[in-house]
């Protein structure tokens, strides 16, 4: 029997990729959208790529209703509108993937350091860091699942294995991301739009990103010991796409083809890492439209610097594609299921 599926916050660009990538999933049926301002209207009135596709309408959001209809949700809303979302859906026996940043961060003073009051501690140590390359067997027996961020999805992925086999100073690392505009969703502010994007190219919440305590919760458990890290992700005019580099000391004097088998070893049953051969580097262009992460990687003899560099799609592997992924993982699926569509190019 299909899994019944709710995305809630289905009018936003998370919930449109969600929608684009359920729609060819075999094993799944969509059974409940949800969206505020356009209940009662078509999918294909805000996502006419869809028409034909997903032929139900938006509905309001109502977790009692949902209890006979759906057994997982996605939760699209933004942080802090995720969490009571979160725990009515828990109650009324659903399981719940939250692309929000809720219940990403272990501690709740973190959390509340950097989001804003969080009104649902007690959930915090129920919810599974949703990265599959890492924490599968986890997912596999979650209820809740945290999608991670796309930022650090990015970062995490390249650095993770590295830090794990100790290569590396865990102190001083130098994380540089570029985004397309998509990431900051669909309902952002006029600074998002065309005139303001396009040509330009500018850096954003230096030392200050909310993504930053996430991606030092993930590596300080990579090697050990807590670590604090720079973060400085940049705005450039395409829609889609991160572009992520590192910049860690080495430790020990290895080569790049090492590295690349460490890498490859600790992914080898990851089937949506691709690290390159030597010499070849990540574009967001071939990432494109899929849940692939691909990277590269470089050292440089002469600064002793490792040099990693991702490509992801944040809306994908940076957010449906991985809650795809992870809704697979949680029902015993193959984690590929309708994730399997070539990267679109150009
Ligand atoms: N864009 C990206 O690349 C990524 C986004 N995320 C996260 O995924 C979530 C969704 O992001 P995205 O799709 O980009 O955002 P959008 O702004 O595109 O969509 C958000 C949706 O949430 C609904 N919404 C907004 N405010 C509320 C509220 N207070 N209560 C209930 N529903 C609300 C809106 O629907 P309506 O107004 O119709 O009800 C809207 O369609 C966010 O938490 C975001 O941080 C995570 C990784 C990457
Ligand atoms: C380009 C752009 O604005 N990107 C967003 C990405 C954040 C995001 O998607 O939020 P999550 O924490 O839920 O992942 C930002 O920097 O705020």
């Amino acid at each position: 029997m299909a899994i019944q599926c709710a995305i809630i916050g289905g009018s936003g660009y998370t919930g449109g990729e969600l929608l684009r990538i359920l729609s060819t999933h075999p094993g799944v049926e969509i059974t409940c959208v949800t969206s505020r301002k356009y209940a009662g209207m078509p999918i294909s009135a805000l996502f006419p790529s869809l028409r034909g596709i997903v032929d139900i309408n938006f509905e309001d959001y109502s977790p009692e209703s949902l209890k006979e209809r759906a057994q997982i949700a996605f939760t699209a809303v933004p942080h802090q509108a995720a969490m009571p979302v979160v725990r009515e859906l828990l109650d009324a026996g659903l399981k719940v993937i939250d692309l929000s940043a809720d219940f990403r961060l272990h501690d709740a003073d973190v959390y509340e350091n950097w989001y804003g009051e969080h009104s649902q501690k007690e959930l915090l140590e129920r919810a599974v860091y949703g990265l599959p390359e890492i924490y599968r067997e986890k997912i596999k027996a979650a209820e809740l699942v945290a999608n991670p961020g796309c930022y650090p999805t990015s970062a995490i992925l390249p650095l993770y294995p590295i830090l794990k086999r100790g290569i590396v100073d865990s102190n001083g690392i130098i994380i540089d991301s570029k985004s397309g505009v998509s990431g900051a969703g669909r309902t952002s502010s006029s600074a998002f739009g065309y005139s303001e994007v396009n040509e330009g190219f500018k850096a954003y919440k230096v030392c200050e990103h909310r993504h930053t305590p996430e991606i030092e919760q993930e590596l300080s458990m990579a090697c050990g010991a807590p670590l604090t890290l720079n973060f400085t992700p940049h705005l450039v005019p395409m829609t889609r796409g991160i572009l992520t580099t590192s910049y860690s000391k080495l430790k020990e004097d290895v080569d790049e083809q090492e590295l690349i088998d460490i890498l490859r070893d600790f992914y080898n049953e990851s089937p949506f890492v691709r690290v390159l051969d030597q010499g070849l580097f990540p574009d967001c262009h071939n990432v494109r439209g899929s849940n692939f992460c691909d990277i590269g990687v470089r050292v440089c003899k002469r600064t002793n610097t490792l040099i990693l560099i991702s490509a992801i799609d944040n809306l994908v592997k940076g957010a449906s594609g991985q809650a795809v992924q992870n809704m697979n993982i949680m029902e015993g699926l193959d984690e590929t299921i309708g994730l399997q569509s070539p990267p679109l190019f150009p």
